[in-house]
């Protein structure tokens, strides 16, 4: 399997009160993953919220992600996105099995790239690579980090960080396989603003 395509993450407040309404309208547009992030500690609504996205990515054959939670990736059978302070990869690959993707924060480090391919991450992540409102304080990552990813790794390299259709090209032309996105996606007044925004994201990445 190839991973390469728009990759969204879910916001618990952007997207209160219209989670699957945007989320299929950004299926609709085309999309390889989506992650459920979701920071709270509402255990129920969490687990209630992921089963339905599950349910819906299966409808549009896409990979459901969980943000920093490999017990419930494990409990509904998909992967895992984790950071450098979210738990070990080796763990999570041996709970969630050979096929699960999982995926690993390397923040602007190839290091801890090559760290986590051997600890059997399915793609790694760089940046963020532009001012963030979804996470301000998250470290930087340059197109210099891109290019040395690219030069040294095999795995799917993922981007993220106030990415949009604005500026999301130089990362594609340098190498980038996943555009990660938050709010230059799911930022949109409408469900068919999303689905645009998909489709030209797509686009971006000759997909
Ligand atoms: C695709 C992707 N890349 C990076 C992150 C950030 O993960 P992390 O550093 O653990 O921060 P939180 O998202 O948990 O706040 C991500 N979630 N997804
Ligand atoms: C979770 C995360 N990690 C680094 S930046 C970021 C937020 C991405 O959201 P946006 O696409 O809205 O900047
Ligand atoms: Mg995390």
């Amino acid at each position: 399997m190839t991973l390469r395509g728009l990759y969204a993450i879910t916001d618990s407040q952007l997207l209160a009160g219209k989670l699957l309404a945007y989320v299929e309208a950004a299926l609709d547009g085309g999309l390889t993953l989506l992650q459920y992030r979701d920071k709270s500690s509402d255990d129920a609504r969490r687990l209630r919220e992921a089963e339905a996205l599950r349910d819906l990515c299966a409808r549009y054959n896409t990979r459901l992600i969980i943000n920093d939670d490999a017990e419930l990736a494990a409990r509904l059978g998909v992967g895992v996105h984790l950071g450098q302070t979210d738990g070990p990869l080796t763990p999570a690959r041996a709970l969630l099995g050979p096929k699960a993707i999982i995926g690993s924060t390397c923040h602007s480090l190839v290091d801890l790239a090559e760290q986590a391919a051997k600890e059997g991450a399915s793609y790694v992540a760089f940046g963020r690579f532009f001012n963030s409102s979804t996470k301000p304080g998250a470290p930087t990552a340059t197109l210099d980090v891109l290019d040395q990813a690219r030069s040294q790794l095999k795995l799917p390299i993922c981007v993220i960080g106030g990415i949009t259709l604005e500026n999301a090209a130089p990362l594609v032309a340098h190498g980038a396989d996943l555009l990660a996105v938050v709010h230059g996606l799911f930022g949109a007044d409408s469900a068919q603003e999303v689905t645009r925004r998909a489709k030209a994201f797509n686009q971006l990445l000759a997909i």
